[in-house]
C-alpha cells in the first residue's frame, strides 16, 4: 500500500446511477498514471474522490499514505489540483489571481507566481483580467493554479481541455517535465490519442459508463512515452 495514490474497492452511487464501481488503482510514485474513458465513464467522480470533495459510498482512497477521509490541510501542501472548468476571479488580473493563491499557500508573491507564468506560457496574458481568457487561457491559469506551490503530486481532470494543438503539446511537455523530476501525475482523459501520449500506465478499471459496459481503457505494463 505504500503507492502515491491507492484505492480499494471505491465506489460511488448516486440514487440508481454507479458512477464509479469498486475502483482499485495503486498510482506509483513519479508515474503518470491515466484515467481514460468515454464522457460518463466516471472519470471526474473518481478525482473527486481522490481529492476528498465527494464521499465514496463505499472503499477507501489513501493518498501520499495518508487516508483522505482523515486528512488535513497538511496533505493539500503537497497536493495540486484541475477539475472540471478552473474557476478564477473573473475581475482580478491572471497575475493578482495568482498572487492570491500564493499568499493563501504561504508563498512569496514574486518568485513562484512569475515562474509559474512563464512555465505556463501567461506573459502576455498576465494582466489581463481573468474573466476576458480564452477557454484555454483559463485552463493555463487553472494548471498554474495547482502548480504553483511544485506539489508532490498532481491530480488533474482533462487537463488538455480547451487548449489548441500547439497547447496540448506544450502542456504535455510540461508534465514529462515534471514527472521526470519526480511529480506524480494522475489525470483523466477521454482522448485516447492524448493519453498514449503522456502516460506511463492506464489502469483496469471496474468504473462503469451509466447503462454501458465498463468503458475505461487497460493497457498492463504499457510504458511507452
Ligand atoms: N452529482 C451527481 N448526481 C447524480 N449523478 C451524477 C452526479 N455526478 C455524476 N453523476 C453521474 O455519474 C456518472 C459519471 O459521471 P462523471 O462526471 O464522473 O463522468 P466522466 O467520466 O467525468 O464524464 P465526462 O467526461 O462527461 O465529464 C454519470 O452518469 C453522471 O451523470
Amino acid at each position: 500500500m505504500d503507492g502515491a495514490v491507492t484505492t480499494t474497492g471505491l465506489t460511488k452511487r448516486y440514487g440508481q446511477v454507479v458512477a464509479v464501481d469498486d475502483l482499485a488503482l495503486r498510482v506509483r510514485p513519479g508515474e503518470i498514471y491515466a484515467l481514460l474513458g468515454l464522457n460518463g465513464a466516471g472519470k471526474t467522480t473518481t478525482i473527486r474522490m481522490l481529492l476528498g470533495m465527494v464521499k465514496p459510498t463505499a472503499g477507501a482512497v489513501t493518498v501520499l499514505g495518508r487516508p483522505v477521509a482523515t486528512t488535513g490541510h497538511d496533505l493539500w501542501a503537497e497536493v495540486g489540483h484541475l477539475v472540471e472548468t478552473p474557476s478564477a476571479y473573473p475581475d482580478l488580473t491572471v497575475r493578482d489571481n495568482l498572487r492570491l493563491v500564493a499568499r493563501l499557500r504561504r508563498l512569496p508573491a514574486t518568485g513562484p507566481v512569475d515562474d509559474v507564468i512563464d512555465r505556463l506560457g501567461l506573459a502576455p496574458y498576465a494582466d489581463r483580467r481573468a474573466g476576458k481568457l480564452s477557454l484555454g487561457n483559463a485552463q493555463r491559469l487553472g494548471l498554474a493554479k495547482a502548480l504553483l506551490h511544485r506539489p508532490r503530486l498532481l491530480i488533474l481532470d482533462e487537463p488538455a481541455n480547451g487548449l489548441d494543438p500547439a497547447g496540448v503539446v506544450e502542456i504535455r511537455g510540461l508534465l514529462r517535465e515534471l514527472a521526470a523530476t519526480g511529480t506524480t501525475i494522475v489525470l483523466s482523459s477521454h482522448l485516447l490519442a492524448e493519453v498514449s501520449r503522456l502516460a506511463d500506465r492506464i489502469p483496469q478499471s471496474a468504473l462503469q459508463c451509466h447503462g454501458r459496459e465498463s468503458s475505461l481503457r487497460h493497457s498492463s505494463g504499457w510504458s511507452e512515452r
